[in-house]
């Protein structure tokens, strides 16, 4: 079983994650994990606090030599922004006179629609909004995409499953449906693109719409896709619901701060189609059955089919709006403007990045459930040996 857990917050002194399960003998080393961190901060629209924070990367258990040792690996990653904030985010108690008249440290009353602010404060009993936002903050992806970094690794080698991912579309702005998909080979060239986006003209048009955006003081959401190729047939089960492919990838994916909606495959638009167009027909192939088309996005019956897999996600804008939006003062009642300091105008680029960290997490986790093993070797031993024993090929 492959389980991971995140904690940490905002503007704490560091986020931290661990990742139980994985076989010994993965090759993964800090200037991986950092490097996929560097991949996460970028993207055309985010605010100035990306600019500069840094993320500082330590493995601290569970990694020896540059290979895991099959125990938790335990990832820390530092925000160097802590000394900032090191009196209004103590873990102990700190003087009040010392607090006091700190705007860092001002009561946070006017949350903000969209965000977490209001009905976290609800839910937990809070008169202000800070200890909401602080974990709410989708800072906090950063430590998923320190363990997704180790799940992709993994992939690779045990299986050479490779995943990209690549923003299809950017408020009103979408990459043409008949645009040709990207290919593992292709996401250096992606991630150079400042939007993420593999369709050069579509890239150009999605840069304009954020500066539209952000001079007219608001912002924008989107929708990514990621794709994992090399997958065997066979990973998830169609015999219960919480065992299915789909509904775990569709569950990682929501789980992400600000998606809102998932689909695999072509999802929506194959509810538009009827039946004679929507499937995958098979047929004999040189190496074997296949598929004439992937509709399906790799996934029938709730489990990995062998083609690519195709998910997406919608992404809602950016919650705080420099022209902000109206809201209550929660220690008057009375209405007023929601708080606003800085804000990314979007951040559908990274939101890219940190999905494809939470697809290879579940790829893992399917993965390390279908083959087993104590070290990579076996585990690819494994998956070599059902491949090999396919009836139906
Ligand atoms: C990579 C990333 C960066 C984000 N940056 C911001 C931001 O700068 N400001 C903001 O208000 N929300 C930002 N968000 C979105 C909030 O975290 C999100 O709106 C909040 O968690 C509420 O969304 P929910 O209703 O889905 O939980 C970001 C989300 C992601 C995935
Ligand atoms: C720090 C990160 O993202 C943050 C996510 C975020 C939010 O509300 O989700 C709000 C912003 O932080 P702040 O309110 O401090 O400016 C983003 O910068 C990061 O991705 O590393």
């Amino acid at each position: 079983m492959l389980r991971w857990l995140t904690a940490g917050e905002s503007h704490g002194p560091a986020l931290v994650a661990i990742l139980e399960g994985l076989p010994a003998g993965v090759s993964v080393t800090s200037d991986d994990i950092a490097a996929a961190l560097l991949r996460r901060r970028a993207g055309y629209g985010r605010g100035a606090r990306m600019k500069f924070e840094k993320d500082q990367v330590s493995v601290i258990g569970g990694i020896r030599h540059g290979r895991t040792q099959g125990g938790p690996v335990a990832i820390e990653v530092g925000n160097t922004e802590w000394p900032k904030w090191e009196k209004v985010m103590s873990p102990d108690p700190v003087p009040q006179e010392e607090l006091d008249g700190m705007a860092r440290n001002a009561p946070l009353t006017r949350p903000r629609p969209g965000h977490a602010d209001l009905v976290g404060m609800q839910k937990y009993g809070h008169d202000e909004s800070r200890p909401i936002l602080e974990r709410a903050s989708a800072r906090e992806t950063a430590a998923r995409v320190a363990v997704g970094e180790v799940a992709r690794s993994f992939l690779k080698q045990a299986l050479g499953v490779e995943l990209l991912s690549h923003v299809v579309s950017m408020g009103p702005v979408a990459v043409p449906e008949d645009a040709p998909e990207p290919h593992p080979e292709d996401l250096a060239a992606i991630d150079e693109d400042p939007v993420r986006c593999f369709d050069a003209d579509t890239s150009a048009r999605m840069i304009e719409e954020i500066d539209d955006t952000k001079k007219a003081g608001d912002t924008l959401g989107g929708v990514v896709e990621v794709l994992a190729y090399g997958l065997p047939p066979g990973l998830g089960s169609h015999v219960h619901w919480d065992r299915r492919l789909d509904s775990r990838l569709a569950g990682a994916l929501m789980g992400i701060q600000a998606i809102k909606g998932v689909e695999v495959g072509d999802g929506f638009r194959t509810a538009a189609r009827r039946g004679s167009q929507a499937h995958d027909e098979i047929e004999p192939g040189p190496d074997g059955v296949r598929r004439r088309t992937n509709r399906a996005g790799g996934v029938e019956g709730g489990m990995s089919t062998g083609d690519a897999l195709r998910v997406r996600a919608a992404m809602k804008p950016i919650a705080t709006v420099p022209r902000a939006l109206d809201t209550i003062d929660t220690e008057t009642g009375e209405p007023t403007q929601a708080h606003h300091q800085r804000s990314d105008v979007t951040a559908v680029p990274a939101a890219g990045v940190v999905a494809e960290a939470m697809v290879a997490l579940v790829l893992a986790e399917f993965v390390v459930e279908k083959f087993g093993g104590d070290s990579l070797a076996e585990t690819a031993r494994n998956a070599r040996s059902y491949l090999d024993s396919l009836e139906i090929r």
